[in-house]
């Protein structure tokens, strides 16, 4: 089970792990566009196999959380979204959430796209899943995405920045919703893309169920007042 971290002691490693994250973030913008030939390419491939070495020398297992995560909070330091540590999180950032409403900015990479120049369709979906939970949150309302439904309207173009806004819609016992949308932080009156999403919080008894052998509870996703 890997120790949680806290004070000053989690704070520095975090500091690591972001920095490390931008580097690994740097490195797959790299490989998704290197046109260097296949010396090049083989000696990359050495390359990356010797630092795979290096950071498996201490690893945590599949279900256990990382030492800098807060799992009680939901902070997650290499979800592959918003993750500072994580090589493939764009990442999404948050400005600003409270009261049921979250604002975030995005620039989506090369290694996230789907049509040449465009965002990949997933990748907009999970933007809008994550901004969606996060007003949820926001507003102290915890579970799991149930429904997710996108409506694509205009293409999200790599390389451009983008802003997303959530809000909750509806609240009723163990069920949420909440909608989200995604425009350029240029035109912020052209609507690109839409979200809505149902979240359900679970019972203790299915947490039990869906979380069982992860090493620290994560309430952030069971039943909240
Ligand atoms: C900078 C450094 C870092 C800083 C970061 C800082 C902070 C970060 C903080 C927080 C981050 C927070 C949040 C964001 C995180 C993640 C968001 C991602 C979310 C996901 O990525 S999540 C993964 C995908 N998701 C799943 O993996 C779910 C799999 N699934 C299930 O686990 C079950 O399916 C479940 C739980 C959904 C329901 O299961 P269940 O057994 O509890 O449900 P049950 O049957 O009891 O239904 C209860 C009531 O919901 C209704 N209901 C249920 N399902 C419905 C449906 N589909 N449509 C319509 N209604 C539905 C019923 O009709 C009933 O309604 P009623 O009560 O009225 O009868």
């Amino acid at each position: 089970m890997a120790e949680l971290l806290t004070g000053e002691a989690r704070e520095q490693r975090r500091a690591a792990v972001a920095d490390l994250g931008a580097a690994l973030r740097e490195l797959v913008d790299a490989a998704v566009r290197t046109e260097v030939g296949a010396p090049g390419l083989a000696a990359a491939a050495a390359a990356a196999r010797d630092l795979a070495a290096q950071l498996r020398a201490g690893q945590r297992g599949l279900l256990e959380v990382a030492s800098v995560d807060d799992p009680v909070a939901g902070e997650r330091w290499y979800s592959p979204v918003y993750g500072p540590g994580s090589p493939v999180a764009p990442p999404l950032l948050v400005d600003s959430e409270g009261g049921g409403r979250v604002t975030a900015r995005v620039t989506v990479p090369k290694a996230l796209e789907g049509p040449p120049g465009l965002a990949h369709g997933g990748t907009i979906a999970t933007l809008l899943d994550h901004v969606l939970a996060r007003a949820l949150r926001s507003a102290g309302r915890g579970g799991l995405t149930a429904t997710l439904t996108v409506t694509y309207r205009r293409p999200v173009r790599l390389g451009v920045e983008h802003v997303l806004h959530a809000e909750v819609a509806t609240t009723e016992g163990r069920r949420s919703t909440a909608r989200a949308r995604i425009v350029t932080a240029d035109d912020p009156d052209t609507v690109l893309a839409e979200g809505e999403g149902l979240f359900v919080a679970l019972r203790p008894e299915a947490a039990a169920h869906t979380f069982a052998g992860v090493d620290h509870a994560p309430e952030a996703w069971t039943a909240r007042p």
